[in-house]
């Protein structure tokens, strides 16, 4: 599997964000997005997984030009961007396992949840979580499901030392399993740690 962009431009409103972009992430690599505060990191995660679309170039999935609507895109690519929402009243434990059934998945629900550390919270809410719990549950989300492409958007944030080090061990082993990894990062530990490539904007 890979995701990537070919000579990529978009811009708010006619004001340009970026152009001219080109990078993939084949199987089993990591390409971080770095950049400033509104630099357009989360613009061009948006892109990639058809949240917004580009004014020019193409979204390229396995090579060819993206089809967001397709299930096989869909099916492929677990997400967590920077507008991540819950149901209010679906528990922590019942969203892992709605997700986990959706995908036909044969992740341990229970198995992910305690990797993230969700296992005491597993009963609540979302509203009554803590800004680092709803976080984790929405990195738990991505690996409850099959996926062969994860898109992350600054997934380090909100995370306690811990975390984002469990966070980087994760994603060496999910590159280790073949799953192409796209992030944004102000951490520069976890793209050293992780990286193959850097996209600067
Ligand atoms: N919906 C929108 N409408 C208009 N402008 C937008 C919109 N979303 C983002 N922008 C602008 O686009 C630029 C890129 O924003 P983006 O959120 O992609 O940056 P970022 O690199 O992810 O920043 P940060 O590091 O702060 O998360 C910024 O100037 C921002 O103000």
């Amino acid at each position: 599997m890979s995701l990537g962009v070919g000579d990529a431009g978009f811009g708010y409103g006619g004001v340009p964000v970026f152009a001219g972009l080109s990078f993939a992430a084949g199987s089993g690599e990591a390409v971080a997005v770095v950049g400033a505060n509104g630099a357009g990191k989360s613009t061009l995660l948006k892109c990639l997984v058809g949240a917004e679309v580009l004014d020019s170039g193409t979204v390229l999935f396995e090579g060819a030009p993206l089809d967001e609507s397709s299930g096989a895109f869909r099916a492929a690519v677990a997400s967590l961007l920077d507008d991540a929402d819950y149901f209010p009243d679906v528990s922590v434990v019942e969203h892992l396992r709605l997700l986990a059934w959706l995908h036909s998945s044969s992740e341990d629900v229970e198995a992910v949840l305690a990797e993230v550390g969700l296992t005491a919270v597993a009963d609540q809410l979302p509203p009554t979580l803590s800004s680092g719990q709803r976080h984790r549950l929405g990195l738990a989300l991505c690996f409850v499901r099959p996926r062969s492409v994860l898109v992350l958007d600054e997934p380090e944030q909100r995370l306690d030392v811990a975390g984002r080090s469990w966070l980087r061990d994760r994603l060496l082993a999910e590159k280790a399993a073949g799953v192409a990894v796209v992030f944004a990062s102000h951490d520069h530990e976890l793209v050293e740690a992780v990286a193959c490539r850097t996209v600067v904007l």
